[in-house]
């Protein structure tokens, strides 16, 4: 062998032995983490965020998700558009939009009464309550009734558009101001009034409260088995399962939210990422996460067909200078020409209700998804001839169609029972927001009723944009770290052998 060669070798043998020696330490460190993730979840959690901090703070990208590809279930776009667009476009301009005065001051009623059951506040921390808006803080003109006056140009005739196809732009030539007109899909009885508040979400995050046990999972329960029934295998109706899918990417949100944000030291009060939690609740399911990719898609596509209305809105909150910042953030994303370009149609909302039974079937889940006071009214007058509450719900769950009808109309005053008030105000402002997206996706039809074009409150715009968001941050949390979180886990317990108490239950 000439000497050359010899040298080769020699550096190759060398290069192995520098392999081996990192697999060693990589191992070491797996098996450190690995057994301190097993003994001391709160513990592993901390490592895991500082392990998460230190791989997003190198040079090297974080590690990416190839878990998720392909088209997404139902919609027009692919995970890996959905997470190059999120990541460069709109996660960005989402973040800094809710920042703005405008769109960080939310009015709700937080102090409802449950018409279901008395409250029983479950939550143990203080981070569950909501922290209100002093009244000299919040933007003067929220706190007006006001109606500004319309602008000069009208609604727009879509003549001379391209040969026959159907243009379902919502074209709002021009912004009529904020009104109070019904949503046909939430709760209309939020107008003002003295049980309103003002909160400023910024300081009021979505993250872990404690808030769980059995008034949370009735909550969940209720929401999917009596309102939302989880679809059959062979669901015809298209529809039933999109608001089925829209709920449990919503739910599938608010528990990357709970695992993102978590105190892992009550003691020390030291909050962190809780990984093992966001892949119990959502990373285990596939379809969970599918089901936040179609959440977040839908969401958009209603921002997207709102474009020029939201575009023509005022954003007045006195402050000049930050209410234009909020405007100019909302053209940058309604008009946005790589969005555009990459997931020109995030959802199709015209393949639905198509069939002959259609308009009653739009209607049936109308009523699903709002909240109608007659049942208030109704309920009132049965609590006040049965005392026990156990019987009450029992009557409802079993007697009568008229009741059956009645308890499955509700999704959003299930909110009122929510027994923590954060994730009442979250809970309320994030269904208030999927209202406003199926009321631009399904209530306005320009073609055929040009005459009513879109119109939203101030709050549900707010509500809207405030949740796609939520959900940008989430689908932003799984793309980066889904496969980082699963391998962590998977080290300690491998995933086939977790059945959580609610899968058990609702095996039963
Ligand atoms: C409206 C609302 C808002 C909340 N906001 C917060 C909050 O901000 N902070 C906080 O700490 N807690 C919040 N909670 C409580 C939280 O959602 C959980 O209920 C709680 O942490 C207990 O979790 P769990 O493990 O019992 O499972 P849950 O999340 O309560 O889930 C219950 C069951 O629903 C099913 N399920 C779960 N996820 C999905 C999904 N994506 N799709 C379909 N089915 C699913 C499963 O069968 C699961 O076992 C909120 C609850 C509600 C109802």
């Amino acid at each position: 062998m000439v000497k050359k060669d010899i040298i080769v070798k020699e550096n190759e043998r060398k290069s192995r032995n520098d392999n081996k020696k990192w697999v060693i330490v990589g191992a070491v460190i797996t098996v450190l983490m690995a057994s301190a993730l097993k003994y001391d979840r709160r513990a592993s959690s901390s490592i895991t965020t500082l392990f998460f901090k230190d791989q997003n703070s190198s040079c090297h990208c974080p590690k990416v998700s190839q878990k998720y590809t392909g088209i997404i279930e139902d919609c027009c776009c692919d995970f890996e558009t959905v997470d190059s667009i999120n990541g460069e476009v709109l996660h960005p301009l989402l973040k800094e939009l809710v920042t703005t005065p405008f769109f960080r001051y939310f009015k709700v009623k937080l102090g409802c009464r449950c018409p279901f059951w008395p409250e029983d506040g479950m939550c143990r921390l203080r981070d569950c309550s909501v922290c209100e808006c002093p009244e000299n803080e919040f933007p003067e003109p929220f706190k007006k009734n006001f109606h500004p006056a319309l602008l000069s140009t009208d609604f727009m005739c879509q003549e001379g558009k391209s040969q026959g196809s159907v243009d379902r732009t919502v074209d709002n030539g021009a912004f009529r101001g904020w009104v109070e007109t019904d949503n046909p899909w939430t709760n209309d009885d939020e107008t003002d009034n003295d049980d309103m508040t003002y909160v400023n979400l910024q300081i009021n995050p979505e993250r872990y409260t404690g808030y769980s046990g059995p008034s949370a999972r009735r909550i969940w329960d209720a929401v999917y088995t009596e309102n939302c029934p989880k679809y059959p295998a062979g669901e015809i109706f298209q529809e039933k399962k999109v608001l089925y899918k829209l709920i449990s990417g919503l739910h599938s949100s608010i528990s990357v939210h709970i695992g993102a944000e978590y105190l892992l030291h009550e003691f020390t009060n030291q909050w962190g990422e809780n990984p093992e939690l966001i892949n119990d609740r959502v990373l285990r399911y596939p379809d969970r996460v599918q089901n936040l990719y179609f959440t977040f898609l839908f969401v958009l596509r209603s921002v997207m067909k709102a474009a020029n209305y939201l575009e023509h809105a005022e954003y007045n909150t006195g402050n000049n200078e930050a209410d234009l910042k909020s405007h100019s953030l909302v053209k940058q994303l309604v008009h946005n020409s790589k969005l555009q370009a990459a997931c020109p149609l995030p959802f199709d909302e015209a393949k639905l209700w198509q069939g002959q039974s259609g308009p009653q079937l739009k209607q049936t889940i109308q009523m699903q998804f709002k909240n109608i006071r007659f049942l208030s009214q109704t309920y009132l007058y049965l609590r006040s001839m049965y005392y026990s509450t156990a019987k009450r719900y029992a009557i409802f769950k079993s007697s009568s169609n008229m009741s059956t009808f009645i308890m499955s109309t509700y999704c959003s005053a299930l909110m009122d029972c929510v027994g923590c008030e954060k994730c009442r105000l979250w809970g309320k402002l994030q269904i208030l927001g999927l209202g406003t997206a199926l009321k631009i996706l399904f209530s306005v039809d320009d073609k055929n009723y040009p005459s009513e074009p879109l119109q939203l409150h101030r709050n549900e715009v707010i509500a809207l944009l405030n949740l796609l968001n939520r959900l940008s941050e989430s689908v932003k949390l799984v793309h980066e770290k889904a496969d980082m979180i699963e391998n962590i886990v998977h080290i300690v317990e491998p995933a086939s052998t977790k059945t959580s108490a609610w899968q058990s239950i609702n095996q039963l």
